[in-house]
């Protein structure tokens, strides 16, 4: 793992808060445990990566943590209320939203149309619409506050359709933004871009954790080494090692599973 300096994001939350919380959490898929006793705690106002291996168990985990998966055993709490046993739709209410991949983006509709949409709807995720555009104009300005928070401001006119990958990433958080979660959990933000892409992304991630936490599953070492405050190690389903990104990059465990996957790889 080779990265350049950590830049430590600056911490908004009172000291100790922890914002997410799992403990014990498991998740069998028909004899197969993708998620092994798993506890950890996301403090208020870090962004926090989990990284691992391929097929380490992040993407089960996000489901976990979001409702989008129901856990086996264990349990996850947001700001000290339990979660695990709500649907998604409860949990974004609750202040946590996650990035989704395109499937929440509506093709046919321009940037700004589908910022709308989504500030129309109550948790953000993929729904039929039905309310005329024309009557949701009184959103309008808080959309446009978002297109320019994401930096979308110039393309809102567009078709979602013709954006480019990065644009399409910046739209779909645009879109987790449009619920203002205290807690945003973001699925590979930087998945499939070149390194323009990637900047403007790391640039983007900053901006939108002021006053919030989030957590990120990210593949590439040097976002997370730009990015992250604390990391979160899966291998196997279970927690490998957690803690900064210099503790973990020297972690023996951590080297160990990462030349693995490159010799196995
Ligand atoms: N619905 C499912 N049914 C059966 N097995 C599953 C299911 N979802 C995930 N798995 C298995 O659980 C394990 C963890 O998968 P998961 O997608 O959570 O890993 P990951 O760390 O996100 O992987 P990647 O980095 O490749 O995206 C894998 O072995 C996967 O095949």
């Amino acid at each position: 793992m080779t990265a350049p300096q950590a830049v430590q994001n600056v911490q908004t939350g009172p000291p100790g808060t922890i914002a997410l919380q799992a403990r014990g959490l498991v998740k069998d898929f028909r004899g197969f445990r993708a998620t092994n006793a798993v506890s950890l705690d996301i403090r208020e106002g870090e962004i926090h990566a989990i990284i691992g291996p391929n097929g380490a168990g992040k993407t089960t985990l996000f489901n976990l943590l979001s409702g989008f998966l129901r856990p086996t055993s264990g349990e996850v709490t947001l700001f000290g209320e339990r979660i695990d046993t709500l649907p998604p739709h409860a949990i974004v209410r609750r202040g946590l939203s996650r990035s989704f991949q395109i499937s929440s983006v509506f093709p046919s509709l321009t940037v700004r149309e589908n910022v709308i949409v989504a500030l129309q709807s109550p948790t953000s995720l993929p729904r039929q619409f039905w309310t005329p555009l024309s009557r949701l104009e009184a959103l309008g300005p808080r959309a446009d506050q978002i297109l320019a928070d994401v930096g979308l401001d110039a393309a809102h006119a567009r078709l979602a359709a013709d954006l480019g990958h990065g644009e399409k990433r910046q739209l779909e958080i645009g879109i987790s933004l449009t619920q203002d979660p205290r807690v945003l959990l973001l699925d590979e933000p930087t998945s499939g871009m070149g390194s323009e892409g990637v900047s403007r992304v790391i640039a983007l991630v900053r901006q939108v954790a002021r006053g919030r936490t989030v957590v990120l599953v990210e593949h590439n070492m040097s976002v997370v080494a730009q990015l992250a405050d604390r990391i979160t190690v899966l291998q196997y389903g279970q927690v490998l090692a957690s803690g900064s990104y210099d503790e973990v990059r020297r972690d023996p465990r951590v080297i160990e599973a990462y030349l693995g996957e490159e010799a196995h790889g």
